[in-house]
């Protein structure tokens, strides 16, 4: 199976990818209209009605077909992640695990959509509940994961018996072409799951929200464009599941592992330079141990390697375009305007154009754009703190809800913050909380809707209450 670029790419494509670590072309994809589009449904819709016919256990039997096919080709699909969206190979290779462990988990978890048998509330009457397929389903998805943020809603969707078609990132076509080529290889019908690269998301978004064909659209990017999505699909009336973006707040306290800390702290901000929405956002360090764990982690950025994500030993590598490295800039050099202080790097990198140094600022306050908004890039912004009333009231002070991180070892202290962090998700002492087998998602305006685990599930099935009288 040829996953080159140059066989998915399309040198008359109208759609230009980047190398985010030099900036030139790399490659073009092919785009598709709205016309195009709505034809790929209509045959989506049509193969789905077939899908659902099958049993589970011959959809199981295709995506596990998927999956190995996936794993089998994780050198090449590395390369293409980080060819479009710049991460280091290391990375790029964990995520492809991480994105095939989807493709794993729902094969397995379709075989167990069940429903129930309710004792009843009258006699000669029975009461049950099915799962069926809630329909032909949409996706919309970011360039920061190409892989994982794919078959995060492809596999459960498959898996449950729906037809979908996604519309990737434009800057990260190639991955999502890569997947959809090894699908239908595996045995997924061609029709059943499409791929429609665009440079017109507005009007590709627009048609998923009417197309009267699409009963379901799955998100995942800014809380601006999840915002848009969901005023669009009220005339239909759509399920939606909307992952959007956070404020991570990671919280140190004086009873902390500190080198555990540090250790969760790199996990949390540094991966994908930052650019993930579970990205620690905000540093909040409690005033016992602030400069300690300040000093330490300083030890920990400075060996950070800045470089392209194909050069060997990059641990850091660009942002995802020149638009991207400005944000970091500017929130930034708005912080230190405002009184924070530089501990290591806050400047842009002469590794090339879309390089930021990983930065730490230390004297960062709630009241600073950098403490509000996110981030996207490899800056710490440390905000000191006395009590522990005083990390959850600043840890919820923001219209986002998706991750928290904690570090303390008390065991009451860690029920009652666990508790008291308006969160979707929180970990306590650790940094990484990604894994296929628990739900992913957020509250507030992080979204709504969960990915992984049998909840990524029921996301793409209806619930169906079946009453059987005159027995
Ligand atoms: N929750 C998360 O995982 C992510 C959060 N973000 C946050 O968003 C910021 C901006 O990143 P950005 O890539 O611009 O995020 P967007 O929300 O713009 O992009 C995510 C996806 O939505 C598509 N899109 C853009 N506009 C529309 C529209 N009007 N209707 C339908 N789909 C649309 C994009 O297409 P196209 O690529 O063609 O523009 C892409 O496929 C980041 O700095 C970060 O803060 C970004 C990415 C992921
Ligand atoms: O929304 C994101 O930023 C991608 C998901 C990251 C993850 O699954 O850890």
């Amino acid at each position: 199976m040829n996953l080159e670029l140059e066989s998915l790419g399309d040198a008359e494509g109208a759609l230009a990818v980047f190398d985010p670590a030099t900036g030139s072309e790399i490659g073009r994809a092919t785009t598709y209209s709205e016309d195009d589009v709505s034809s790929i449904i209509t045959l989506a819709d049509a193969a789905g009605q077939e899908w659902a016919q099958r049993t589970a256990k011959d959809r199981a039997a295709i995506l596990s077909k998927w999956f190995a096919l996936t794993k089998q080709h994780t050198e090449e699909l590395a390369r293409l992640v980080t060819a479009e969206s710049g991460k280091p190979m290391a990375e790029s290779r964990g995520e492809v695990a991480y994105g095939a462990s989807f493709i794993e988990w729902f094969a397995e978890e379709g075989k167990r959509a069940y429903g129930e048998t309710v004792p009843t509330f009258a006699a000669g009457k029975r009461v049950m509940t099915i799962k069926q397929p809630v329909g032909t389903c949409a996706a919309i998805t970011p360039w920061n994961f190409p892989v994982a943020m794919i078959t995060r809603k492809v596999a459960p969707a498959l898996a449950a018996g729906c037809a979908i078609v996604v519309k990737p990132a434009e800057a990260t076509p190639f991955s999502a072409l890569a997947l959809e080529r090894l699908a239908h290889e595996a045995g997924v019908p061609r029709e059943l799951f499409r791929v429609v690269p665009t440079t017109d998301p507005a009007e590709l978004g627009t048609l998923f929200c009417t197309h009267p064909r699409i009963r379901k659209l799955s998100f995942t990017g800014s809380t601006a464009v999840g915002k848009t999505l969901m005023r669009q699909t009220s005339d239909n009336v759509l399920r939606l599941s909307l992952e959007l973006g956070g404020n991570a707040p990671f919280i140190v306290f004086d009873d902390a592992d500190l080198d555990a800390a540090v250790e969760g702290a790199m996990a949390s901000k540094y991966r994908n330079a930052g650019q993930t929405c579970v990205c620690a956002n905000r540093i909040l360090v409690q005033d016992g141990v602030h400069d300690a764990f300040v000093e330490k982690l300083k030890t920990r950025v400075e060996a950070l390697k800045i470089g392209a994500g194909c050069e060997e030993g990059t641990t850091l590598g660009p942002l995802i375009n020149s638009a991207g490295r400005d944000k970091v800039a500017r929130l930034v050099d708005q912080a230190l305007s405002a009184g924070a202080k530089p501990v290591t790097g806050a400047t842009t990198s002469d590794a090339g154009e879309g390089f930021y140094e990983a930065t730490i600022l230390t004297g960062v306050t709630s009241d600073m754009a950098i403490a509000s908004e996110e981030i996207f890039g490899p800056v710490a912004p440390v905000i000191r703190f006395s009590t522990e009333d005083e990390a959850i009231r600043i840890a919820n002070d923001t219209p986002y809800g998706l991750a928290a991180y904690f570090y303390a070892r008390d065991v009451g202290r860690v029920f009652r913050v666990m508790e008291g962090l308006e969160y979707g998700m929180v970990a306590a002492n650790d940094g990484i909380l990604s894994t296929e087998v628990a739900p992913f998602g957020g509250i507030k305006q992080s979204g709504m809707g969960r990915e992984g685990s049998s909840h990524g599930l029921d996301e793409y099935l209806e619930l169906k209450y079946c009453l059987v009288g005159g027995i």
